[in-house]
């Protein structure tokens, strides 16, 4: 089976893995050609008589010697290459899929602190899925490569070997062994079907179970409160039996195959044998070509033997290959053949699934900030058909704060991954830097754009770590600027003091710090890069009203230089934006300055009276609550004071 989808994926190199299959075929015929040294000198030393044109070698056991060990040594020459090959092939799959899978995995909406939120048809794997991908799935595409394809061609070339070797001794018996090497796929294949649908459905109980398991750990704490903990392991319990009954059943699908593979290499040889002893009649030299028959015979079987088992991995390699190309957003399909299966029981009639290799990747065109952000008639429906943005008008400067609200599920998440290239397949148009922005490369978005979600990722380590992950070596005070551009300076001096500063701790997913410090950390983070484009989507959802004025400050000066657009629930953080864009159901509702929209008072006016009231209606409650715990303090005080 020779897939397509596998020979299009990043490192995959097909003229390799054929010549590793060569060398190790070569190999064969080397050690076949050993047998009959060995055979034919001990048989002329043993005067049983053998072929005339062996003589030149068997009839000087010194030649023979020395033939021998010419033999072995282009032997281990020959493994030696093939292994070498192999390394290469293995480091350059291993190297461009990890670099692609990477890329691929990158997705401009991944919710860091969990998956990916995007559920749509175009449904992008669970990170769990990801991981086991890029480990077990790239070591099965480099097992495909080192090991079952160069076995697949080492299998077609041993049919040579025994015709150069065997024939010459004995046609009839050489052909029962080429007969025998043709009959056995369809052997061992005869239940293939059967065993690829029984291993794909494990492949996918393996995932669910994994992530099951995954689940029911991270929601353990709300399992255990609602009693539902032994219910759940009820159910994880009965996963895990129907994984060990389907890997049962892989398992005896493949002792099938050994089993009739190897019925078919036992009936050969006995019947090569059988032949080749009769046609001689009992003659010395007859017996000493049956014994060659037998010992050549199931060596020439080995590398088929081999391949059965090795069709049962290339089996699982091309499901994870077809994962992988599916997770690198390869081209596909519905009308080419998957599989061109060169077995041939199944040549004709393999075309269950279907896919296309890589499409080539889109020429970068070069963009010119100054151009800043249009769109006209932007328009994006998703896979279920839900228009969720119609006919959006957008002119957004090179720099200058524009601000998009507008109430639940009227479009602003969507036009945040429109804008970040998560999402291409819109209609109208959408422009960055003059250029349509679905030519744009997902590497020239990620140079001129900072998206900054209220969700991003802190790592655990050290604050300079979660500042400067790529280790760009920012100075001391473009750390001290940022920090103190949120606010955050004071703080982390408190934590670790002035010299240290930057080595002060941050926990697993920034857990020692509160959900509004671990905001404006991120923004500061972003700060960092100096990008044409900042967005800023719900990135200060959890952060205090304390901090509001300081953030919105700091976007007015970050406006200064770039382009900042700010996507929030929360107005007061919109005060001073150059532009307000209201989104309402997925259209421009309104759009003016603060001012002027409060002026007009339409949806945003409206908006904006309800969040005072619900604040002041807080903060209210706040001041009451206090003084009535502090005169319930007071109160308690006294009638301590009272009954002592
Ligand atoms: N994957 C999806 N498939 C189908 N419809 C979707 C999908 N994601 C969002 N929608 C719908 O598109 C509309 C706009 O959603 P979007 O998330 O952009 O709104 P939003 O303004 O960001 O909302 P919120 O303020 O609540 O985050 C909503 O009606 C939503 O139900």
């Amino acid at each position: 089976m020779i897939s397509i989808v596998l020979t299009g994926l990043p490192g995959a190199d097909m003229r390799r893995s054929v010549l590793i299959g060569l060398f190790a075929a070569l190999g064969s015929l080397i050690e076949v050609a050993m047998v009959l040294v060995i055979c034919f000198t001990a048989g002329d030393l043993l005067g049983l008589g053998v072929p005339a044109w062996t003589r030149p070698v068997t009839g000087d056991a010194t030649v023979a010697l020395i033939v021998l060990i010419i033999l072995l040594i282009v032997k281990f020459a020959l493994g030696w290459a093939a292994n070498a090959l192999s390394t290469q092939v293995a480091g350059a799959i291993n190297d461009a899929l990890a670099d692609a899978m990477y890329m691929g995995m990158f997705q401009a909406d991944r919710n860091e602190s969990g998956n990916a939120q995007r559920d749509d048809e175009a449904k992008p794997l669970a990170n769990q899925s990801l991981a086991m991908l890029s480990v077990e799935g790239v070591k099965a595409i480099i097992n495909y490569f080192t090991g079952y394809i160069p076995n697949f061609v080492q299998v077609m070339a041993m049919m040579v070997v025994t015709a150069v070797t065997i024939i010459p001794l004995n046609w009839a018996a050489g052909l029962i062994l080429i007969l025998g090497m043709g009959v056995l796929p369809m052997a061992a294949n005869a239940s293939r079907k059967k065993d690829v649908a029984v291993q794909t459905k494990q492949l996918k109980q393996y995932e669910h179970v994994g992530l099951r398991f995954e689940e029911a750990l991270r929601g353990l704490n709300t399992l255990k409160i609602f009693h539902a903990d032994e219910r759940e392991a009820e159910r994880l319990y009965g996963d895990s039996e129907g994984f060990r009954r389907i890997t049962m059943a892989v398992l005896a699908g493949q002792l099938r195959s050994l089993i009739a593979s190897d019925l078919v290499i036992y009936v050969s040889v006995i019947l090569a044998a059988f032949i080749a002893a009769l046609t001689g009649s009992g003659s010395p030299e007859a017996l000493m070509t049956t014994a060659i028959v037998v010992i050549a015979g199931v060596r020439l079987f080995a590398p088929e033997r081999q391949l059965v088992y090795l069709t049962h991995q290339a089996v699982v390699a091309m499901k994870q290959g077809k994962a992988i190309a599916a997770a690198l957003a390869v081209g596909r399909n519905g009308d080419a053949t998957d599989e061109v299966d060169n077995n041939t029981d199944e040549a004709n009639n393999n075309t269950d699934e279907a896919a296309q290799p890589a499409e080539a990747p889109a020429k970068p065109q070069p963009l010119n900030i100054n151009d800043g952000i249009k769109a006209k008639g932007l328009t994006f429906a998703y896979p279920n058909g839900f228009t969720a943005l119609r006919d959006v008008d957008l002119d957004l400067p090179v720099m200058g704060h524009v601000a998009v609200v507008g109430p639940s599920g009227s479009g602003k998440s969507t036009l945040v991954s429109l804008l970040t290239g998560e999402r291409r397949d819109y209609t109208g148009s959408l422009r960055i830097g003059g250029v349509e922005l679905r030519d744009l490369t997902q590497q020239q978005l990620i140079d001129v754009e900072t998206p900054i979600r209220g969700t991003d990722h802190l790592f655990s380590g050290t604050l300079r770590y979660n500042l400067d992950p790529a280790a760009h070596g920012y100075s001391a005070q473009a750390f001290d600027n940022v920090l103190r551009g949120v606010d955050m300076d004071r703080e982390i001096a408190g934590r670790a003091g002035d010299d240290n500063a930057y080595d002060a701790k941050v926990g697993p997913q920034g857990g020692n710090f509160s959900g509004g410090q671990k905001q404006r950390l991120v923004i500061a983070r972003g700060l960092l890069r100096h990008t044409p484009i900042y967005i800023f989507d719900e990135a200060t959802s959890a952060v205090d009203r304390d901090h509001d004025e300081t953030l919105a400050n700091l976007m007015t000066v970050l406006a200064q230089n770039a382009l900042v657009v700010t996507i929030t629930h929360r107005l007061a953080g919109v005060r001073n934006a150059d532009q307000i864009i209201v989104l309402d159901h997925g259209s421009v509702a309104e759009r003016g300055d603060f001012d002027s929209l409060l002026a007009r008072n339409g949806l945003f006016a409206a908006e904006w009276q309800e969040q005072e009231r619900i604040e002041n209606t807080a903060a209210g409650a706040a001041n009451s609550a206090n003084s009535t715990n502090s005169t319930n303090t007071a109160n308690t005080i006294d009638s301590t004071e009272a009954a002592r």
